[in-house]
């Protein structure tokens, strides 16, 4: 029998009249690595603040670990890297996270923690004069320190450099392959596909899809078409063109997104659409994820 981390049943927030999450249902297996992707606004961070029970949700139910998640004892198992770190003043990079290591009944060793945050170097720093990446990586440490079985990124990478980065999904994978569950927010589509074993894409408040990452880039055959358009070709003029879902622009070169691109090449031409230099590109997951939210628009 599958073994639930988190549990989410029909869960709604509603701000001012306004939904930002609307209805979602989703279960988490234990050990797996879940991606949550959306456009901004879409509803992740406000989805991941209700299962920690930061806030409550308007209208559902959300257990962790089987349990509420305000529950000290489903809290000492748990850990989150929130989009804002705060610093406590006056205090080194290790006093810090030896802080939060107190807080836990089973935490990681100090220097352990220093090492996988990449922060060995920097221990007798005040931490409040890290720079934003070396701080989002001190709120990595401090989001371990407990070795949690459920861990939180929510957007995690932003600001790391890119060797940062490296150490950082190493470690996640780690973490991963010993059996922890992993709930990541992030707008870096390519990192997702690498980390998640799968990704659930919400829009609107909405799930929009939910599969591994390559079902999700199955379920839509996601291509584009490139050319350069004469002058004749506007953009207006482009949008009226059945199954065309995004125009983008880049001087007179045009990539157009759809659903159906056999359709849609037959389409501009019958229209006498003026094109030179087409290309026609399979998607990835960027186009995969951009055609979701973009059906999901359509469907309302
Ligand atoms: N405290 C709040 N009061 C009012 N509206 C809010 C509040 N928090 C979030 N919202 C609204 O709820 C919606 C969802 O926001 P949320 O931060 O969950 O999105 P997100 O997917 O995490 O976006 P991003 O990728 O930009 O972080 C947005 O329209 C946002 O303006």
């Amino acid at each position: 029998m599958k073994e639930w981390a988190i549990q989410l049943s029909n869960i709604t927030k509603v701000y001012k009249g306004k939904k930002a999450v609307d209805g979602l249902s989703l279960n988490v297996e234990k050990g797996s690595v879940v991606a949550l992707l959306g456009p901004n606004g879409a509803g992740k961070t406000t989805t991941v603040s209700m299962i920690l029970g930061l806030i409550q949700p308007t209208s559902g139910s959300v257990k962790l670990l089987g349990g509420d998640p305000k529950d000290r004892s489903v809290r000492d198992r748990i850990g989150a890297m929130l989009q804002d770190v705060s610093v406590i003043d006056n205090l080194t990079v290790a006093e810090t996270i030896d802080l939060f290591r107190h807080y836990y009944k089973t935490p990681l060793p100090l220097e352990q923690l220093l090492q996988i945050s990449g922060l060995t170097n920097e221990r007798s720093k005040m931490a409040s004069t890290l720079s934003g990446g070396q701080q989002r990586r001190l709120g990595f440490a401090m989001a371990v320190a407990g070795d949690p079985e459920v861990l939180f990124l929510d957007e995690p990478t932003v600001g790391m450099d890119v060797t940062s980065r490296q150490l950082f999904w190493d470690t996640v994978k780690a973490m991963a392959g010993r059996g922890r569950t992993i709930v990541l927010t992030t707008h870096y589509l390519e990192e997702a596909d690498q980390v998640a074993d799968r990704i659930v894409v919400i829009n609107d408040g909405k799930l929009a899809a939910d599969g591994t990452p390559s079902q999700i880039k199955a379920t839509t055959i996601g291509r584009t078409i490139t050319f350069t358009a004469g002058s004749t070709v506007t953009n207006d003029h482009l949008y009226e063109i059945p199954g065309v879902t995004d125009a983008e622009w880049n001087g007179r070169r045009v990539r157009l997104y759809s659903n159906d691109t056999d359709r849609l090449i037959a389409e501009l031409i019958t229209r006498g659409v003026e094109m030179k230099d087409i290309e026609i590109q399979s998607g990835g997951l960027e186009e995969a994820f951009r055609s979701l939210v973009s059906s999901a628009k359509e469907d309302q």
